[in-house]
């Protein structure tokens, strides 16, 4: 068995394409990472770097122009097996999402169904794997609203999607996610249309479910606060490839990555005076189908050199922390 018992999940050399022949883009190139048990992994990056299409691929879920090109996606199952994902049929994923892998969406109002109640559409997902009566399934549903902290679950299992605030509406996502106790829930952005204090409410539940029903959590975000929040260790992606990988700590105190370094002098940070300013990364992703030769973020980098043109590949630097540079920055000022 090559996936040692404390990780759930290592994805190996994924590569993704969409189109076929010369029309072809390869959206994720050479991906490579793991997520130890009970923990949570953040997958950060600015919008395009193949966040939601690694989740996708996870979840048996690429559109039809999309197909994994190469890689391994060796997850444990709850029974212990080791299963690659990479391989698995429709049959397969129908078993596994829900009681194996759950995802739950950003936007909850495209996700929720408005013709029907928020307890039929979590009901749902409980009827696909267990086979329960209407009542034992209702008193599930309830249980669930009650544990994602809706008040008066009892009434507000029959209410529809509309009814319910947006922060409500994540709650019941959440509810959705978690009614068949996955033991890996991927949460695509969960919180980016809340307001903050909502935003902070939901984050705080996450981790308390996390502790109760002992899951892994795979947390893509594009927000490096809510990284600080959520993670214990975080993969950083840029132009469909990982460019770092460390320790959430390791990675806030030693970056190593000049991409990484930028995404963070970017944040607003707590005791920030008038006079500090925030710096954006100058420039944008680069299309896919015109990715340059050698570091995908040379053009970018403050820091670029004619070697950066040659192929680099993630490597370790340090213990546990892996970077994409031939330069290595850990420690210095940016
Ligand atoms: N259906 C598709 N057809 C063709 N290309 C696609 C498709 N879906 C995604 N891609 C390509 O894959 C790249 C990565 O997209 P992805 O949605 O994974 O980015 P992301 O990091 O999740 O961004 P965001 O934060 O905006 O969701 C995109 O730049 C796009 O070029």
């Amino acid at each position: 068995m090559r996936t040692p018992g404390d990780t759930i999940l290592s994805v190996e050399g994924l590569s993704v394409g969409f189109g076929r022949g010369t029309a072809r883009v390869a959206a994720l190139r050479d991906v490579s990472f793991t997520l130890g048990r009970g923990r949570t992994l953040a997958l950060v990056g600015e919008s395009g770097s193949g966040k939601s299409v690694t989740s996708l691929a996870l979840m048996g879920l690429l559109p039809p122009s999309g197909r994994i090109l190469s890689g391994r996606l060796d997850f444990r199952t709850p029974d212990g097996r080791v299963t690659d994902l990479a391989r698995l049929d429709g049959a397969g994923f129908r078993a596994l999402r829900g009681p194996g892998i759950s995802m739950i969406f950003q936007e909850p109002m495209s996700s929720l169904n408005p013709l029907f109640t928020i307890g039929d559409q979590i009901g749902e997902m409980l009827l696909l794997h267990q086979d329960l009566r209407a009542a034992e399934r209702r008193r599930r549903v309830i249980e669930m609203l009650e544990l994602v902290e809706i008040p008066g679950a009892a009434a507000r299992v029959d209410a529809y999607p509309h009814e319910l605030s947006g922060g409500m509406r994540q709650r019941v996502m959440i509810a959705m996610g978690l009614i068949c106790r996955p033991a890996l829930l991927i949460a695509d952005e969960p919180t980016t249309a809340l307001d903050v204090t909502i935003q902070a409410q939901i984050l705080d539940l996450m981790r308390r479910l996390q502790k109760e029903l002992g899951m892994s959590i795979l947390f893509i975000t594009h927000d490096m606060g809510v990284v600080a929040e959520m993670a214990d260790d975080v993969a950083v992606m840029y132009a469909g490839a990982v460019v770092e990988q460390a320790g959430v700590l390791d990675l806030f105190d030693r970056t190593r990555h000049p991409y990484t370094r930028g995404l963070l002098a970017s944040i607003p940070r707590e005791g920030l005076g008038p006079d500090d300013r925030l710096v954006p990364i100058p420039g944008s992703v680069p299309p896919l189908s015109a990715l340059p030769p050698g570091c995908a973020f040379a053009p970018r980098c403050p820091h670029a050199r004619p070697a950066c043109r040659e192929p680099v590949s993630l490597e370790p630097k340090a213990p546990g922390h892996l970077s994409a540079c031939i330069f290595d920055f850990a420690g210095e000022a940016a």
